[in-house]
């Protein structure tokens, strides 16, 4: 059996790039970023008053002037203006255009304004004060977001600001969520007293959902020709299929053996971790890949967490994320020769420290306690013993 470790290196080398597309800049959030955004202008594009007030040419300071003929009122988007004489200012409104017959800005908090003559209130006055000098963020031609990351509201206001109207962002996989078992009813239907409601589907679709990728549903009854039929069409429509369930050793659990007779190329089965030992991953000649996840709703969970979106991430070219680490609040001990995925709810203790509560649950099968879950603690599959106070890495799927 492999460790989880082998596991993500062999998904991590299933990479392909789906393209990209251009799409109206206004629906690019959640999209990640194929281009670099670039200034089409210096950033600001002019030197930008940044406080109401005057302006004057710092000159009639130095001459000792304290007292300016107010020449004319500028508001913001009308043309700058110019002083013909070290007496005169221009009464000036923030975000205005700076001539350049003037370079230092007065607060009207520190003038005192009567009959069309401001009169100085303070001596202390800097030149260039109160502007936000033209380039001083950015130069034309600079890059303003570079490419692969989300767009963010943040990339947003750069995009609207530099004129790029539409956006070239990368390509989602088409991808197919299966569930199968004939135990599963629809969320609407009243289960029988042997049935349960399907919900493994849901919460894969909503994760996906988050990341913004809308992925398509299927249910397969527990028949060994219908699952070959369905699993065929699919592997000829979709990027990426996701299944949960139907691939331990049950004697319905008809899906491995499907994926092998329809040219899945099995990559591994099995891996040294629980939950989810008994994940499935694989490849069909066209390319297609299957992630089939163990039916137990904690080990769906973790695995598409831990396998299927580090390999979405690294399919859209964002960097790896940074490993979160916390400390274990209380003793654990955990024997079989497995990496145990641990979960946890966190919390900041009052000196900063991310403190992971375990979260006592009844196995994989138990999701009601996923609600109360932040994050799994990956303990190291060597040791046994795990103490109050030390640091392991965490998975965080919400955010604290
Ligand atoms: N003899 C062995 N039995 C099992 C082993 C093993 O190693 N030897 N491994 C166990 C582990 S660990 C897991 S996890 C499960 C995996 O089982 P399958 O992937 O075959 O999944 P199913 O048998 O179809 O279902 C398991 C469980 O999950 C529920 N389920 C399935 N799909 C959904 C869904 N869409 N929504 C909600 N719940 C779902 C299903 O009703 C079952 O209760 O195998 C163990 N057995
Ligand atoms: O993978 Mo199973 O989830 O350990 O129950
Ligand atoms: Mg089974």
């Amino acid at each position: 059996m492999i460790t989880v470790e082998e596991a993500e290196l062999i998904i991590l080398a299933q990479l392909k790039d789906y393209g990209t597309e251009t799409v109206p800049f206004e629906l690019a959030p959640g999209r990640v970023l194929a281009e670099a955004i670039e200034a089409d202008r210096d950033l600001p594009p002019y030197n930008r008053v940044i406080m109401d007030g005057i302006a004057i040419a710092y000159k009639a300071i130095e001459q000792g002037i304290s007292t300016f003929k107010i020449k004319i009122t500028q508001a913001a988007g009308e043309q700058p203006i110019d002083i013909n004489d070290a007496n005169e200012c221009i009464e000036i409104m923030t975000g205005a255009a700076l001539s350049a017959s003037v370079d230092t800005i007065i607060r009207y908090e520190d003038l005192e304004i009567e009959n069309g003559t401001a009169r100085l209130l303070i001596t202390d006055i800097k030149q260039g004060q109160n502007i936000h000098q033209k380039g001083k963020d950015k130069k034309q031609g600079d890059i303003v977001a570079a490419a692969n990351q989300y767009v963010t509201p943040a990339i947003i206001s750069l995009a609207a600001s530099v004129g790029k109207a539409h956006l070239l962002v990368k390509k989602w996989p088409k991808v197919m969520i299966i569930s199968s078992g004939d135990e599963l009813v629809d969320v609407a239907d009243s289960p029988s007293d042997y049935q349960i409601r399907k919900s493994n589907n849901y919460t894969i679709k909503a994760v996906l959902k988050q990341h913004g990728l809308n992925a398509d549903m299927l249910h397969i009854p527990d028949d060994p020709e219908i699952t070959k039929q369905q699993l065929q069409n699919c592997l000829q429509s979709y990027d990426v299929i996701l299944l949960s369930g139907g691939i331990s050793m049950g004697k319905f659990d008809y899906i491995p053996q499907a994926l092998e007779e329809l040219q899945v190329k099995k990559l591994f089965h099995k891996v040294q971790q629980r939950p989810g030992k008994p994940f499935w991953f694989g490849r069909h000649d066209n390319g297609a890949l299957v992630f089939a996840f163990p039916g137990n709703p904690v080990a769906t969970f973790m695995c598409l967490h831990r396998y299927f979106l580090l390999w979405l991430d690294a399919v859209l070219g964002l960097p790896a994320k940074a490993h979160v680490y916390a400390q274990l609040a209380h003793d654990f001990i955990f024997t079989p020769p497995l990496k145990y995925f641990l979960q946890v709810k966190l919390n900041f203790t009052k000196q900063g420290i991310l403190s992971a509560q375990p979260v006592e649950g009844n196995g994989s099968g138990d999701f009601a306690n996923l609600a109360d879950t932040d994050a799994f603690m990956e303990l190291p599959l060597e040791r046994n013993e795990f103490k109050a106070g030390e640091v392991f890495k965490i998975r965080l799927f919400k955010s604290v």
